[in-house]
């Protein structure tokens, strides 16, 4: 089979970086351009001495121009790039035919009213917005086999959709009573310069922030109203802590009246047990993220407190792997027909 011709647009920063790193080795992949517009003209083993020696790693930055982006010839572009300079990218190419696997915020919501609520500014281009899929492929395959346009889902909502979806589908849990609480790596929030995210500053630190209105609230009621068939708000909150990459999460909601606790752990089986990149620990079981970094494994546990009627569920994932890059060459790989475990098998 031929390599699929593909571009990483913002290849320069986290996500662009974690992309590079699967596609260089990709067996069905031939990476043909890779945008940065501080790193252009530079080969990519100059910037990232990482990939010395790997088959590519003497491509050229190029700068971020759809025209030359599409002149590589490339079939499919990831785009790694800020809020609201993803959207006239992604426009930009799918104009020229490439498929686009947005990593941004700018396609995950269905509706532009609520993501002017939530991003502040008015949306860049609503009109793609109904062709869009969310590119969740543990709970929209079919849609992703499809899709022009996906719309790759941020770090913290895949680390509480994927644990709730199965239970809201089955009724289990009261969807007015969830807490999420999540811890992030500082990679989280971008390769950028920002005094708050100094070494020194995040070091010895740990805090929540971004509460009561995190802007992934948006996607994360959007798709769990859907699972649950009804209005889901919850709450939620983020905490940065002092390590790189990794995600954990945990989740509580009660039980409905009368429901078996045990419902909780079939529903996750029945949803994830032929799921590649679902692991299961069982009831009892805490995911951790030392186990899932540098993956695109989410691990999911659950326990039942029986003092408040709460399930209690945790959930670890890297969030530059399953939260963002490697969860997005999952979608990729849905697309283009390859299977989802293609170039992402790694522990
Ligand atoms: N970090 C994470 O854990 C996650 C991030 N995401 C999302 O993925 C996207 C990328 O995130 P991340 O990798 O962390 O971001 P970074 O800040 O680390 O990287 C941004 C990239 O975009 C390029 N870029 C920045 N501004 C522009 C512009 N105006 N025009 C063209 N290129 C530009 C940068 O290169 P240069 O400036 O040289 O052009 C760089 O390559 C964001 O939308 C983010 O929210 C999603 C899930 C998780
Ligand atoms: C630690 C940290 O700052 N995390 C970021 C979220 C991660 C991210 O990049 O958001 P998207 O997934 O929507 O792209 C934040 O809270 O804004």
């Amino acid at each position: 089979m031929e390599r699929i011709k593909t571009a990483i647009v913002g290849a320069s920063g986290y996500t662009g970086q974690e992309l590079l790193r699967l596609l260089l080795v990709h067996p069905q992949v031939e990476l043909v351009a890779a945008t940065s517009r501080q790193e252009a003209g530079k080969p990519l083993s100059a910037v990232f001495p990482r990939f010395r020696k790997l088959p590519g790693a003497e491509l050229p930055f190029i700068e971020p121009d759809p025209d030359a982006i599409a002149a590589t010839g490339a079939q499919a572009a990831f785009l790694a790039l800020p809020h609201g300079v993803a959207a006239e990218i992604a426009t930009a190419l799918l104009e020229r035919g490439l498929k686009v696997i947005d990593l941004s915020a700018d396609f995950r919501l269905s509706d532009a009213a609520i993501y002017e609520e939530f991003y502040g500014h008015a949306h860049p281009a609503p009109a793609l917005l109904d062709e869009a899929v969310y590119g969740l492929p543990e709970v929209r395959e079919d849609a992703i086999k499809a899709a022009r346009l996906i719309a790759s889902p941020g770090c913290y909502p895949t680390s509480i959709i994927l644990p709730l979806v199965p239970l809201l589908k089955a009724g289990l849990i009261d969807p007015e009573t969830i807490v999420a609480n999540s811890l992030s790596g500082v990679s989280g929030a971008g390769r950028k310069a920002d005094i708050s995210l100094l070494f020194v500053e995040c070091n010895e630190s740990v805090r929540a922030y971004g509460i009561p209105k995190h802007r992934h609230l948006s996607e994360i009621e959007q798709e769990l109203s859907l699972a649950a068939g009804e209005k889901v708000t919850i709450t939620f909150i983020p905490h940065l802590i002092p390590v790189n990459a990794g995600i954990a999460t945990t989740i509580t909601a009660k039980l409905r009246g009368g429901v078996d606790a045990a419902k909780v752990g079939e529903a996750l089986e029945a949803a994830y047990s032929e799921a590649p990149f679902v692991r299961l620990l069982g009831k009892g079981g805490c995911a951790d993220t030392k186990n899932v970094t540098r993956t695109n494994f989410i691990d999911i546990g659950w326990h039942h407190d029986s003092r408040t009627g709460r399930v209690i569920l945790t959930s670890a994932e890297d969030n530059l792997g399953k939260g963002a890059g490697s969860q997005a060459v999952q979608s990729f790989n849905i697309i283009f027909g390859l299977p989802q475990t293609a170039g992402l098998q790694t522990a």
